[in-house]
């Protein structure tokens, strides 16, 4: 055979490399290699070189097709405003990212602040004595802030029955004046602009009447909306409000007017803006280390911080609402502060002390309205349901924030929706003629029928049945608001059965779907052992549900 001749030299830099590179010297042609040798041992290596590529190719096929398919699970939580879509988003964030989730217990301290001084005007308001001759129509004045501690009066005003005069009303007043400043500068604090997203207050009458919902949006591309309502200003009074003593007259967010021509709206920051930035620890104390350790400086340290506000007014507020007299107008109002949302006027050490952090159970019990969608996305890394991507969208559920619905409703795989049952003697802050559960109905039917919706797994929460149970155990009687409940007995068991049924009923009724199984949980979503359990159930009937789906198509 003859020998090959002429071959090319190997470069010099192969050869050096050879030497020290155990495997480029095994590669490398021996050294008196012949022509037949040399074309079969490139014959070989290109055939090894398509065998390699052939592997590669189904490798990338594979992942390609994995990632195709790749379990995303999006969800969708409905249901009306306080239905408590985002405290159950919440204890998805902090069953699955609990360590973001208490990097930002501290950015909620604004929002119990907030609260916690609306409570206390809440109160102020009612004691007002000129609030004891409010006409007929101003019925719900006062509740048109948040509806939880609306009660439908069964044709009654609240009005005719006050009289319990508070001797105290002016001290308290007086005393806790400067709350009034606090509740604006938590406003202005809490919607302050960021850099990046833009935050601008809507005009009033956007907020009382939205624009009909358009799918061109984002400069006419067809797209999710981008709602742009963020704080709602009251209306301009010229009625002082009982803290302030003085008109408040401009588009300032001044949610302090309570009678007369401005109405205390519910404070809503929009999802887009960075509230959180605004109260993260160390935006504000000038040294941010440690909130734990006491020889760290921290926004306690800031005299403009509103702690020290709160904790010079905690005696006053906590007088006023230990009075017996306060309570007796509360109660001849019709007022429970007790059932509303972000109630913390049992814990007013606590809360205003200086060092206050608040804990888990404090930001689930925060109330923040939501305008626009928040997107919440996690992946499970162990159990059956490792390496799926979760979605959850948690959108605004008042009236004027319903149209941003549906153009969730074409990728969703699963709908979580939310009924308050405990507001079965509430009606709605956005209408007052409007019982609270009944609107749950409509709500419920509206989202159960849609055929868009027809191969969606629906969850149903029947919530807040912690309130429930202790409104049926106070004496309330379901059979006062909803007729058609009767004699039954007025117990947690019963009445919680009735509404289970009702709901069910309803969805066997209306559904486009016959098939589709309605699961349906008795829920308290503050209580987060509980709806730990819940969630994770709630997480294996979604994957079945989307398999079986997946299957049926
Ligand atoms: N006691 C009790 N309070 C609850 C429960 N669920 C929610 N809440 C409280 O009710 C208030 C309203 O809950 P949110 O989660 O803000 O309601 P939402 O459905 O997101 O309301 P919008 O954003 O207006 O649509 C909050 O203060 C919650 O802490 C519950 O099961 N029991
Ligand atoms: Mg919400």
């Amino acid at each position: 055979m003859a020998k090959s001749k002429g071959q090319p030299a190997e470069p010099a830099l192969r050869r050096r490399r050879s030497l020290s590179d155990p495997l480029a010297a095994a590669l490398l042609p021996p050294p008196n290699e012949t022509l037949d040798e040399r074309e079969s041992r490139l014959k070989a290596a290109t055939d090894a070189k398509m065998v390699s590529d052939g592997i590669d190719e189904m490798i990338r096929h594979e992942r390609n097709h994995r990632k195709k398919n790749r379990a995303e699970v999006q969800v969708l939580l409905l249901g009306q405003s306080e239905s408590g879509k985002s405290t159950c988003l919440k204890q998805f964030q902090l069953l699955h990212t609990p360590a973001a989730f208490h990097a930002e217990r501290i950015a909620w301290r604004a929002v119990i602040y907030l609260n916690l001084v609306r409570s206390v005007r809440r109160i102020l308001d009612a004691l007002q004595p000129e609030m004891d001759t409010v006409d007929e129509h101003d019925e719900h004045d006062d509740s048109l802030e948040t509806a939880s501690v609306i009660i439908s009066s069964n044709g009654r005003p609240p009005s005719a029955i006050s009289g319990t005069k508070v001797p105290n009303y002016e001290g308290y007043r007086r005393k806790l004046q400067p709350l009034v400043e606090l509740e604006d500068r938590l406003i202005r604090l809490l919607s302050s602009p960021d850099e990046d997203e833009a935050t601008h207050f809507g005009p009033w009458e956007s907020f009382a009447a939205p624009e009909p919902y358009s799918p061109y949006t984002n400069n006419g591309q067809i797209g999710r909306p981008t709602p742009t309502i963020l704080i709602p200003p009251t209306k301009p009074s010229s009625t002082p409000s009982p803290l302030n003593g003085h008109a408040s007259s401009t588009a300032t967010p001044s949610p302090t007017g309570s009678n007369g021509g401005g109405k205390a709206k519910e404070v809503t920051v929009h999802t887009s803006t960075n509230w959180k930035k605004a109260f993260s620890l160390g935006s504000r104390s000038k040294s941010p280390k440690s909130a734990h350790s006491g020889e760290i400086e921290g926004w306690w340290e800031d005299p403009d911080d509103p702690v020290h506000t709160l904790h010079a007014c905690a005696p006053s507020m906590q007088e006023m609402w230990r009075d017996q007299n306060v309570r007796e107008r509360l109660r001849e109002k019709r007022i429970r502060l007790e059932e509303s949302s972000g109630f913390y006027l049992d814990e007013i050490p606590r809360i205003t002390a200086k060092k206050y952090i608040p804990t888990d159970a404090d930001v689930l019990k925060a109330r923040l309205k939501t305008m626009g969608v928040v997107e919440h996305t996690f992946s499970i890394s162990s159990g059956s349901n490792r390496g799926v991507q979760w979605k959850i969208y948690d959108v605004g559920g008042a009236r004027n924030q319903r149209q941003a619905w549906a153009p969730y409703f074409e990728d969703i795989n699963a709908i979580i929706f939310l009924a308050p049952i405990s507001a079965f003697d509430q009606v709605l802050a956005e209408d007052p003629h409007v019982n609270r559960v009944e609107d749950s109905l409509q709500l419920w039917q509206a989202v159960v029928s849609n055929k868009l919706l027809a191969k969606v797994n629906i969850v149903l929460f029947l919530n807040k049945c912690d309130l429930l149970q202790a409104k049926l155990d106070a004496g309330v009687r379901l059979n006062h608001h909803m007729i058609s409940y009767g004699d039954r007995p007025n117990d947690y068991d019963s009445v919680s059965k009735y509404f289970r049924n009702k709901f069910g009923a309803l969805h066997h009724a209306v559904t486009p779907n016959k098939e589709r199984e309605l699961y349906i949980h008795l829920t308290a979503v503050t209580d987060t052992r509980r709806t730990a359990t819940i969630i994770s159930n709630v997480r294996d009937i979604i994957i079945k549900g989307n398999l079986k789906t997946m299957k049926l198509v």
